[in-house]
């Protein structure tokens, strides 16, 4: 069974789906799990919180996953960091990677954060997203993680004392079996631009214990995987919808500009004239009381990065980052206890307040809506459907049309 320990929850829907893709029986969970008897399955997806915060608590967080995973038949684990490799050179890639691979005493552990699906290949050991180089990207904007390097080896040895590598494409096309096996580096960054390199990698790379990247490795090792079958399916939830977004990543402003265009009901959410976060949620809330019509409405503080700037100046980064998860959070309570039965989050911390809100432990994989984007069913919540949208996911018009009375 392969045992994903995914760095946060929208990545941990990506990763579902992607190995959901190739007929794996998936389970997700948010956070580590309690004992309990489970389905049948192929694959477990543990997604934690992790992407972001102290080091220590990433660690201890993602051991606990790890102990879960070998508890209950896991023979590989995936660790699942973003595809465009969002850390901060304090962390956490480095090291949850490094506590990872020593539990598990592993030599080698082989990567990439390549995925085509989404745009994401590593040619050279360097991050392209979207044929423009990581540093490049809208992501050098990041209100968390700007980042301001392409160059994965750097990124990594800035985050870990182990030694990084890179395996150049020639020699994953033609060699990888050998290079493997006669690797000495600790870390290793494998090129790979397009699916058929992913699908090989997953072949060389089924019996490793431990391996990382981001959705796209993963598809590929679940390719490799025999005797899969059929999946957990999930009626589609009907009932009023809204959506919520702290992404401020190019695409979801895109999305947003959007939903604005077409006349949605929209609620910006600023820290900056209230930064008290059970107040602002208040406020929101009060302005979703008031809303004549049944059109689904978008709350957010999403904003580009020149206004963004302003905010961060003014609150700091942590503490605006602070105040709009909780806020966001209360709102998505809210809004399910005024009988919303779709919410659609933007942003992968902001889906992590929510979902903690919300206090779903985890759930099942339904319909994708866009690449690395499924409706999620909670757990003992057959009325609930959670749309978790990466920053960076999905057509211009998502918002829009999964928000639709009929999406
Ligand atoms: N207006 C804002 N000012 C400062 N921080 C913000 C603002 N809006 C959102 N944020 C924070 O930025 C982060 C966005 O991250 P995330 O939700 O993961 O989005 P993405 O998936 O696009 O990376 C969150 O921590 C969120 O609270
Ligand atoms: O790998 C990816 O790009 C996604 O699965 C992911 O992790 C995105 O994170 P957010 O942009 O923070 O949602």
């Amino acid at each position: 069974m392969i045992g994903a320990i995914a760095d946060d929850y929208t990545g941990g829907t990506d990763v579902a789906v992607a190995l959901r893709s190739q007929g794996l029986r998936t389970l997700l969970f948010f956070g580590v799990p309690p004992p309990a008897d489970l389905p049948g399955h192929d694959a477990v997806v543990i997604a934690l919180k992790t992407r972001t915060g102290e080091p220590e608590q990433a660690v201890a967080q993602s051991l606990a996953a790890l102990d879960w995973l070998r508890g209950n038949g896991t023979d590989q684990v995936y660790f699942k960091y973003c595809s465009t490799f969002d850390s901060t050179p304090l962390g956490n890639i480095g090291p949850v990677l490094d506590a990872l691979a020593d539990a598990l005493s592993v030599k080698t552990v082989a990567m990439t954060p390549s995925s085509p699906h989404h745009g994401r290949t590593q040619y050279q050991g360097h991050l392209f997203v979207g044929g423009t180089l990581l540093a490049e990207s809208p992501m050098r904007d990041h209100p968390v993680n700007p980042m301001r390097d392409s160059y994965l080896p750097r990124l990594l040895r800035a985050q870990t004392a182990e030694s990084v590598g890179v395996l150049p494409l020639e020699t994953v096309r033609n060699g990888l079996a050998d290079a493997l096996s006669s690797a000495n580096d600790r870390y290793l960054f494998l090129d790979a631009v397009d699916d058929t390199d992913l699908t090989v990698i997953g072949q060389a790379l089924r019996r490793a214990p431990l391996v990382a990247g981001a959705a796209g490795l993963a598809r590929g090792l679940a390719t490799a995987r025999p005797g899969t079958s059929g999946q957990l399916e999930n009626p589609p939830v009907t009932g009023p919808a809204a959506v919520l977004s702290g992404s401020c990543s190019a695409r979801t402003l895109e999305q947003i500009a959007a939903m604005i265009r077409v006349g949605r009901p929209a609620y910006r959410l600023d820290p900056v004239s209230q930064n008290d976060p059970d107040v602002l949620a208040a406020q929101a809330l009060a302005w979703y009381d008031a809303l004549p019509g049944s059109a689904a409405p978008l709350i957010y503080s999403s904003m580009g990065p020149v206004d963004l700037q302003r905010t961060q100046e003014v609150l700091g980064v942590e503490e605006s980052a602070w105040i709009l998860e909780r806020a966001s959070g209360l709102v998505a309570d809210g809004l399910v206890r005024r009988g919303v039965r779709r919410l659609i989050v933007a942003g992968g911390e902001t889906s992590g307040a929510v979902v903690g809100a919300l206090g779903v432990s985890g759930g099942a994989v339904g319909a994708e809506v866009d690449a690395g984007v499924p409706w999620i069913h909670p757990v003992g919540r057959p009325d609930l459907a959670l749309l978790l949208k990466s920053g960076n996911f999905g057509h211009v018009g998502l918002l829009v049309t999964a928000s639709r009375e009929d999406g």
